[in-house]
Protein backbone atom coordinates (compact mmCIF):
# COMPACT_ATOMS: atom_id res chain seq x y z
CA UNK A 1 0.00 0.00 0.00
CA UNK A 2 1.17 3.84 -1.09
CA UNK A 3 1.31 5.87 2.10
CA UNK A 4 1.88 8.85 -0.11
CA UNK A 5 -0.38 10.29 -2.94
CA UNK A 6 2.39 12.38 -3.90
CA UNK A 7 2.82 12.82 -7.95
CA UNK A 8 6.20 11.62 -8.11
CA UNK A 9 6.04 9.06 -5.41
CA UNK A 10 3.18 7.44 -7.85
CA UNK A 11 5.68 8.12 -11.05
CA UNK A 12 8.45 6.07 -9.32
CA UNK A 13 5.87 3.56 -8.46
CA UNK A 14 4.74 3.07 -11.76
CA UNK A 15 8.21 3.11 -12.74
CA UNK A 16 9.41 0.34 -10.46
CA UNK A 17 6.85 -1.86 -11.38
CA UNK A 18 7.73 -1.67 -15.26
CA UNK A 19 10.92 -3.38 -14.03
CA UNK A 20 8.75 -6.27 -14.00
CA UNK A 21 8.25 -6.90 -17.70
CA UNK A 22 11.94 -6.43 -17.99
CA UNK A 23 13.96 -9.69 -19.08
CA UNK A 24 17.87 -9.97 -19.50
CA UNK A 25 19.22 -9.63 -23.58
CA UNK A 26 15.97 -7.18 -24.43
CA UNK A 27 16.32 -4.56 -26.37
CA UNK A 28 14.27 -1.08 -24.92
CA UNK A 29 13.24 1.81 -25.74
CA UNK A 30 13.67 4.74 -23.24
CA UNK A 31 10.91 7.09 -22.90
CA UNK A 32 10.92 10.47 -22.29
CA UNK A 33 9.64 12.57 -19.40
CA UNK A 34 9.41 12.54 -15.18
CA UNK A 35 7.81 9.04 -15.21
CA UNK A 36 9.90 8.13 -17.81
CA UNK A 37 12.98 9.16 -15.99
CA UNK A 38 11.99 7.00 -12.72
CA UNK A 39 12.36 4.12 -15.10
CA UNK A 40 15.67 5.11 -16.71
CA UNK A 41 17.06 5.31 -13.18
CA UNK A 42 15.49 2.25 -11.69
CA UNK A 43 17.06 0.22 -14.86
CA UNK A 44 20.10 1.93 -14.12
CA UNK A 45 20.17 0.59 -10.60
CA UNK A 46 19.37 -3.11 -11.77
CA UNK A 47 21.96 -3.33 -14.31
CA UNK A 48 24.56 -1.62 -12.41
CA UNK A 49 23.64 -4.33 -9.73
CA UNK A 50 24.75 -6.68 -12.32
CA UNK A 51 21.31 -8.08 -12.40
CA UNK A 52 20.53 -7.36 -16.06
CA UNK A 53 22.01 -6.87 -19.27
CA UNK A 54 19.49 -4.71 -21.68
CA UNK A 55 20.00 -2.22 -24.51
CA UNK A 56 18.03 0.91 -25.03
CA UNK A 57 16.93 3.51 -27.86
CA UNK A 58 16.43 6.75 -25.80
CA UNK A 59 13.56 8.32 -27.16
CA UNK A 60 14.95 12.27 -26.43
CA UNK A 61 18.74 13.77 -25.47
CA UNK A 62 17.69 14.25 -22.52
CA UNK A 63 16.71 10.69 -21.57
CA UNK A 64 19.68 9.99 -23.40
CA UNK A 65 22.04 11.98 -21.26
CA UNK A 66 20.00 10.67 -18.16
CA UNK A 67 20.97 6.78 -19.27
CA UNK A 68 24.23 7.57 -19.31
CA UNK A 69 24.44 8.62 -16.11
CA UNK A 70 22.58 5.88 -14.90
CA UNK A 71 24.83 3.55 -16.64
CA UNK A 72 21.89 1.98 -18.99
CA UNK A 73 24.20 0.99 -21.84
CA UNK A 74 22.71 2.85 -25.42
CA UNK A 75 22.08 1.60 -28.83
CA UNK A 76 19.92 3.27 -31.66
CA UNK A 77 17.29 2.18 -34.39
CA UNK A 78 19.71 2.71 -37.10
CA UNK A 79 21.90 -0.41 -35.27
CA UNK A 80 18.96 -2.26 -33.73
CA UNK A 81 15.42 -1.60 -35.83
CA UNK A 82 13.56 -3.72 -33.61
CA UNK A 83 13.08 -3.19 -30.24
CA UNK A 84 11.39 -5.67 -27.41
CA UNK A 85 9.73 -3.42 -25.31
CA UNK A 86 9.33 0.05 -24.76
CA UNK A 87 8.65 1.81 -21.49
CA UNK A 88 7.53 5.65 -21.84
CA UNK A 89 4.92 7.87 -20.01
CA UNK A 90 1.89 9.98 -21.27
CA UNK A 91 0.10 12.90 -20.93
CA UNK A 92 -3.57 10.91 -20.62
CA UNK A 93 -4.30 7.53 -21.19
CA UNK A 94 -7.79 6.36 -21.91
CA UNK A 95 -9.78 2.88 -21.32
CA UNK A 96 -8.91 1.72 -24.96
CA UNK A 97 -5.21 2.68 -24.27
CA UNK A 98 -5.13 5.53 -26.82
CA UNK A 99 -2.50 7.99 -25.41
CA UNK A 100 -1.79 11.75 -26.22
CA UNK A 101 1.85 12.09 -25.42
CA UNK A 102 4.00 15.10 -26.23
CA UNK A 103 3.70 17.20 -23.76
CA UNK A 104 7.74 17.38 -23.03
CA UNK A 105 8.13 17.73 -27.12
CA UNK A 106 9.58 14.41 -27.60
CA UNK A 107 5.90 12.48 -29.42
CA UNK A 108 8.26 11.74 -32.82
CA UNK A 109 10.88 9.71 -31.06
CA UNK A 110 8.85 8.14 -28.99
CA UNK A 111 6.09 7.04 -31.69
CA UNK A 112 8.83 5.70 -33.97
CA UNK A 113 10.57 3.68 -30.98
CA UNK A 114 7.15 2.39 -29.66
CA UNK A 115 5.93 1.35 -33.20
CA UNK A 116 9.41 -0.26 -34.00
CA UNK A 117 9.09 -1.98 -30.25
CA UNK A 118 7.05 -5.49 -29.89
CA UNK A 119 5.56 -4.05 -27.01
CA UNK A 120 4.68 -0.50 -25.33
CA UNK A 121 3.79 -0.08 -21.26
CA UNK A 122 3.07 3.23 -20.38
CA UNK A 123 3.46 4.46 -17.25
CA UNK A 124 1.40 6.78 -15.25
CA UNK A 125 0.27 8.24 -11.84
CA UNK A 126 -3.81 8.14 -11.87
CA UNK A 127 -3.69 11.84 -13.08
CA UNK A 128 -3.41 11.00 -16.68
CA UNK A 129 -6.34 7.89 -16.45
CA UNK A 130 -8.98 10.00 -18.76
CA UNK A 131 -12.67 8.58 -19.50
CA UNK A 132 -12.15 10.80 -22.79
CA UNK A 133 -8.86 12.07 -24.57
CA UNK A 134 -8.66 15.89 -25.20
CA UNK A 135 -8.28 18.04 -22.32
CA UNK A 136 -4.37 17.81 -22.28
CA UNK A 137 -3.84 19.96 -25.43
CA UNK A 138 -2.75 17.95 -28.20
CA UNK A 139 1.16 18.23 -29.62
CA UNK A 140 0.90 18.73 -33.48
CA UNK A 141 4.92 18.67 -34.70
CA UNK A 142 5.31 20.55 -37.78
CA UNK A 143 8.21 20.83 -40.19
CA UNK A 144 9.52 25.04 -39.41
CA UNK A 145 9.25 25.40 -43.16
CA UNK A 146 5.90 27.48 -44.11
CA UNK A 147 4.40 26.31 -40.27
CA UNK A 148 1.85 29.59 -40.46
CA UNK A 149 0.53 28.12 -43.42
CA UNK A 150 0.73 24.61 -42.14
CA UNK A 151 -0.64 25.84 -39.36
CA UNK A 152 -3.62 27.44 -41.18
CA UNK A 153 -4.49 23.52 -42.89
CA UNK A 154 -4.01 22.25 -39.64
CA UNK A 155 -7.53 24.43 -38.42
CA UNK A 156 -9.20 23.66 -41.63
CA UNK A 157 -9.04 19.74 -41.02
CA UNK A 158 -10.19 20.71 -37.39
CA UNK A 159 -12.72 22.31 -38.34
CA UNK A 160 -13.51 20.00 -40.93
CA UNK A 161 -13.99 16.90 -38.04
CA UNK A 162 -15.89 19.54 -35.91
CA UNK A 163 -13.35 20.42 -33.52
CA UNK A 164 -12.35 23.35 -32.47
CA UNK A 165 -9.25 24.92 -33.74
CA UNK A 166 -8.02 27.33 -31.16
CA UNK A 167 -4.22 26.68 -30.84
CA UNK A 168 -0.76 28.33 -29.99
CA UNK A 169 3.34 27.79 -31.36
CA UNK A 170 5.11 26.22 -28.61
CA UNK A 171 7.39 28.80 -27.22
CA UNK A 172 10.93 27.89 -25.50
CA UNK A 173 12.53 28.84 -22.29
CA UNK A 174 14.59 31.60 -24.16
CA UNK A 175 13.67 33.83 -26.99
CA UNK A 176 11.76 31.78 -29.97
CA UNK A 177 9.69 29.07 -30.54
CA UNK A 178 10.46 25.73 -28.93
CA UNK A 179 12.28 22.95 -31.06
CA UNK A 180 12.16 19.52 -30.73
CA UNK A 181 15.49 17.36 -30.96
CA UNK A 182 14.64 17.23 -34.69
CA UNK A 183 14.60 21.08 -34.98
CA UNK A 184 10.82 20.87 -35.46
CA UNK A 185 7.56 23.38 -33.93
CA UNK A 186 4.97 22.26 -32.48
CA UNK A 187 1.26 23.37 -32.13
CA UNK A 188 -0.44 22.71 -28.88
CA UNK A 189 -4.15 22.22 -29.91
CA UNK A 190 -6.97 22.95 -27.44
CA UNK A 191 -9.72 20.20 -28.32
CA UNK A 192 -11.27 19.77 -25.56
CA UNK A 193 -13.00 16.38 -25.38
CA UNK A 194 -12.06 14.47 -28.77
CA UNK A 195 -14.73 12.15 -29.65
CA UNK A 196 -13.56 10.21 -32.37
CA UNK A 197 -9.18 10.12 -32.04
CA UNK A 198 -8.61 7.49 -35.31
CA UNK A 199 -10.59 9.76 -37.20
CA UNK A 200 -8.64 13.30 -35.80
CA UNK A 201 -5.43 10.86 -36.28
CA UNK A 202 -6.36 10.38 -39.61
CA UNK A 203 -7.18 13.92 -40.61
CA UNK A 204 -3.93 15.28 -38.78
CA UNK A 205 -1.79 13.21 -40.66
CA UNK A 206 -2.56 14.14 -43.95
CA UNK A 207 -1.74 17.56 -43.85
CA UNK A 208 1.26 18.32 -45.77
CA UNK A 209 4.08 19.82 -43.45
CA UNK A 210 2.54 17.95 -40.05
CA UNK A 211 5.67 15.42 -39.14
CA UNK A 212 3.48 13.62 -36.51
CA UNK A 213 1.00 14.18 -33.36
CA UNK A 214 0.99 13.14 -29.92
CA UNK A 215 -2.12 10.73 -30.60
CA UNK A 216 -1.22 7.15 -29.94
CA UNK A 217 -3.21 4.94 -31.15
CA UNK A 218 -3.16 1.01 -31.19
CA UNK A 219 0.74 1.26 -29.90
CA UNK A 220 0.26 0.49 -26.29
CA UNK A 221 -0.14 -2.96 -24.82
CA UNK A 222 -0.30 -2.25 -21.37
CA UNK A 223 -0.29 0.46 -18.87
CA UNK A 224 0.56 0.55 -15.09
CA UNK A 225 -1.25 3.47 -12.94
CA UNK A 226 0.01 4.06 -9.79
CA UNK A 227 -2.66 5.57 -7.46
CA UNK A 228 -2.84 6.61 -3.92
CA UNK A 229 -5.02 2.99 -3.34
CA UNK A 230 -2.14 0.80 -5.54
CA UNK A 231 -1.50 -0.12 -9.03
CA UNK A 232 -4.40 -0.61 -11.71
CA UNK A 233 -2.84 -2.87 -15.05
CA UNK A 234 -4.96 -1.92 -18.07
CA UNK A 235 -4.43 -4.05 -21.27
CA UNK A 236 -5.40 -4.70 -24.45
CA UNK A 237 -7.72 -7.35 -24.92
O1 LIG B 1 7.12 14.43 -24.80
C1 LIG B 1 6.99 13.95 -23.69
C2 LIG B 1 6.44 12.64 -23.42
O2 LIG B 1 5.40 12.26 -24.26
C3 LIG B 1 6.14 12.33 -21.96
O3 LIG B 1 6.16 10.93 -21.85
C4 LIG B 1 4.81 12.85 -21.48
O4 LIG B 1 4.75 14.24 -21.68
C5 LIG B 1 4.58 12.53 -19.99
O5 LIG B 1 5.55 13.19 -19.24
P1 LIG B 1 5.56 13.13 -17.65
O6 LIG B 1 5.87 11.70 -17.27
O7 LIG B 1 6.66 14.07 -17.26
O8 LIG B 1 4.23 13.58 -17.17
Amino acid sequence: MVTTSSPDALKRLAAERALDFVDSGMRLGLGSGSTAAHFVAALGAKVRAGGLDVVGVPTSESTRRLAVEHGVPLTTLEETPELDLTVDGADEVDGRLRLIKGGGGALLREKIVAASSGRMIVIADRSKRVARLGRFPLPVEVVPFGHPSTAVRIARALAGIGLPTAMRLRQGSGDGPYRTDGGNLIYDCDLGEIPDPETLDAALSAVPGVVEHGLFIGLCACAIIAGPDGIELLERG
